[in-house]
């Protein structure tokens, strides 16, 4: 690879940042230190002590691994290991990555003690992940110039830097990349209280009237995510100004979310469309997600990935082997009883945050 490849895939490496950079309203409900992050003790308890003990040693703490459904504060953490560093973060993203020249020209210009944020990590094309694997051992990177047998392996030392690496697929990434992270966390869906805390501080940012029973509404049907309760609470905020007096209580909150066809247990449009597939297209199960997929009208990941998290958590969903099932709940939800070969026993009846 010549100066001016390097050069173009810097370039496209940094669009990817671009791109993936965040709406201007995400950054500001954003929290940017860990004491503003809400919940996930665990994960801020073990997060908290990695960063002191790097900061007490002077040098980069070991590489973290993020995984979870989308939306529950992975991208957070790491500007949040960022701040609390006093380090930038360089942020792209696993799809960016293509060729292993990309992620070379990103190491190249890391400064020492920067924070390198791959999101969707999981998705990284497996040359670049193969040379990322010396850079988080050794800091270095072995860049291959040149082809066939002309080409020659130049040895690129790389700055000490901290890999925060984003998933919600924890499942794809390899053993070899995996066995690279000195701390991995996994972020499970919110609490309703904690919620109630995450859209109380949105509405003071945003300066929205949110009384209690309003934030605790909202927070009842935002399916266990920060992303979707900013998201309702910025809905039901338009609600409250067009049509009542501004003040987010809990019966504008309820009118609002009738009109934006959020149900009392957070399950939107594509859910029920989901659930009402399986129940009415297919008795309720076993069927494959891709077949489920088709009759909605989405991709099989989106299914997957969006959906299925939180229709598993809420006790609506069961994937078994053979194949996605409708539980008793389901049925009851979508206003059908179950058929009578259908037990809340035995089909993985789960409550909403056990
Ligand atoms: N613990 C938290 N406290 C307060 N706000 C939060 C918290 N976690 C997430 N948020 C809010 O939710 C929004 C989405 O969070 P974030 O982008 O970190 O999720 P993510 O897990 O990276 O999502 P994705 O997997 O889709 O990238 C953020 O803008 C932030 O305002």
């Amino acid at each position: 690879m010549n100066e001016h490849d390097l050069e173009g895939s810097l370039q496209r490496a940094l669009d990817a940042t671009v791109e993936d950079g965040e709406s201007d309203l995400e950054n500001r409900l954003r929290p940017a230190r860990l004491a503003e992050f809400i919940g996930q003790p665990r994960v801020r308890e073990q997060l908290d002590l990695v960063l002191q003990g790097a900061l007490r040693r002077g040098a980069p703490p070991d590489h973290v691994l993020l995984s979870g459904p989308p939306g529950l504060g992975k991208t957070s953490l790491a500007m949040i290991i960022g701040h609390e560093l006093g380090s930038a973060v360089r942020i792209t993203s696993g799809p960016a990555l293509e060729r292993a020249g990309d992620l070379a020209a990103m190491l190249s210009n890391l400064l020492e003690g920067d924070v390198l944020f791959i999101d969707e990590i999981h998705r990284m094309a497996r040359p670049a992940e193969e040379m990322l694997y010396l850079a988080m051992e050794d800091f270095r990177v072995d860049v291959v110039v040149g082809k066939g047998p002309g080409a020659t392996s130049i040895p690129l030392d790389v700055a000490p830097f901290t890999l925060v690496g984003a998933t919600t697929r924890a499942g794809s990434l390899t053993g070899p990349l995996r066995d690279r992270f000195g701390f991995t966390a996994h972020m499970e869906f919110y609490e309703p209280s904690d919620l109630e805390q995450v859209l109380t501080r949105s509405a003071r940012i945003l300066e929205v009237d949110l009384r209690p029973d309003g934030a605790r509404e909202i927070a009842g049907r935002s399916r266990g995510t920060p992303r979707i309760a900013n998201r309702l609470l910025r809905r039901v905020r338009d609600y409250a100004e067009v049509r009542a007096d501004g003040a987010v209580t809990r019966d504008v909150a309820r009118a609002a979310l009738a009109v934006y066809d959020v149900d009392e247990l957070g399950l939107d449009r594509l859910d029920r469309a989901v659930l009402g597939a399986l129940v009415r297209s297919f008795g309720g199960g076993p069927v494959g997600v891709s077949t489920l997929a088709v009759a909605v009208g989405e991709e099989p990941g989106t299914v997957e990935e969006v959906c299925e998290p939180y229709l598993v958590r809420a006790g609506m969903l069961a994937r078994t082997p053979r194949g996605r099932v409708a539980t008793p709940a389901a049925w009851r939800h979508l206003g059908q009883e179950p058929p009578a070969d259908r037990s809340d026993d035995d089909r993985g009846q789960g409550t909403l945050f056990a």
